[in-house]
């Protein structure tokens, strides 16, 4: 069976990517990425190919142009989920491309947190994705509708669902986002209903609990991550494991979702205004009149704050690698003088 290139999600912005003197490699997209090989999606099949750059730059969803060997060439995407990787080493993960809807998960209970959404919001704005926020076993809740309201009054342009995840009727309200070679991403807290969804929409059996690993810290969570077709043709991408997500290089995106707060403080009389007891503070005016709740300050500035950080370490150890690598060519260098080659 064959299907086309834009069932899997080609479009224009693609093919105007690929230069004449790429005429003779095809088109591939990126479902599973390993550390020697990539598995991708053709017209005609799976293929296996052979990475041409460090399996880091990849990310599940890429498109790649192939000879039938090796990924020659990985093309630039859109819709680009990163974050800053955990641990000692600062640097920024590619999580999934090519993504049309990222579907923010939370359940209806304890896991509900507006701050969690507004991260997740600026993630998708910061990328271009569009945001649809998925709250979960409003079948558990006692007024899932509550849940939702608050959801939907985070932005005008954001459309909130409270679906269970197990009716199999009320998650086909998520067609419209997975059909006609559209991608859609689930992110959210371990826990909250990505698998049941993806089951649903897939029509896979993906174990909830037996897919899991060990993580560092000696919890379980699902490791893989995968470009699966949708029984309505699109694609979905789990992002499992995804427990804490910090932010980098997304200013873009949090600007974004408080776009209310940044007009406001265009209009305040010191442009350097920290909103804090500044003369002619147009947020303090606001929240002093009730329009604005303080708790939503402090949640910009926060974010802000992390975003400012995270990106720094980042850039500070872009850095240092460059430095390194400078260091051993020097080294080689010298080396080979002395010997005299
Ligand atoms: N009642 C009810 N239960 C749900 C709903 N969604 C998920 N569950 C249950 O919640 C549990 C966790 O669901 P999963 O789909 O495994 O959660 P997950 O987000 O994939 O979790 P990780 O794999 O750890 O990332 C399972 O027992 C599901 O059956 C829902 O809408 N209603
Ligand atoms: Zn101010």
């Amino acid at each position: 069976m064959t299907i086309s290139l834009s069932a899997l999600g080609w479009s224009e912005t693609f093919a105007e990517q690929v230069q004449p003197d790429e005429a003779e490699l095809a088109p591939a997209r990126v479902a599973e990425v390993h550390r020697d090989r990539l598995s991708v999606l053709t017209p005609d099949g799976t293929l296996r190919l052979i990475p041409t750059e460090p399996a880091g730059d990849y990310a599940v969803g890429d498109w790649v142009l192939h000879d039938g060997v090796h990924a020659q060439r990985r093309l630039e995407a859109q819709g680009n989920l990163s974050r800053k990787a955990a641990g000692h080493v600062a640097y920024s993960q590619r999580i999934a491309a090519n993504v049309d809807t990222l579907g923010i998960v939370s359940s209806c209970n304890a896991d509900f947190n507006i701050p969690r959404l507004e991260r997740y919001l600026a993630l998708a704005a910061s990328a271009g994705c569009l945001p649809l926020v998925i709250l979960t076993k409003p079948d558990l809740a006692e007024d899932p509708q509550t849940y939702l309201q608050q959801a939907q009054a985070l932005s005008p342009d954001l459309t909130a669902l409270a679906i269970n995840a197990k009716d199999t009727e009320d998650v086909a309200r998520l067609h419209p986002w997975c059909n006609g070679g559209q991608t859609l991403a689930l992110l959210g807290s371990s826990g909250v209903g990505k698998t049941t969804l993806r089951n649903k929409l897939t029509g896979e059996s993906a174990a909830t609990q037996s897919v899991r690993s060990d993580d560092a810290k000696g919890r379980h969570t699902t490791t893989s991550r995968s470009l699966v077709p949708t029984l309505t043709g699109g694609w979905l991408i789990d992002t499992p494991g995804m427990r804490e997500l910090q932010l980098a290089d997304t200013s873009d995106g949090i600007d974004e979702v408080f776009d209310d707060l940044v007009s406001l403080a265009s209009t305040c009389k010191f442009r350097d205004c920290a909103h804090e007891s500044e003369p002619g503070c147009a947020i303090q005016k606001a929240i002093k009149g009730g329009s604005l709740e303080p708790d939503r300050l402090e949640r910009w500035r926060k974010l802000q704050r992390e975003d400012a950080q995270n990106s720094a370490s980042i850039a500070r150890q872009r850095a240092r690698d460059k430095q390194f690598t400078k260091m051993v060519k020097g080294t080689m260098k010298a080396k080979k003088h002395r010997s005299g080659r």
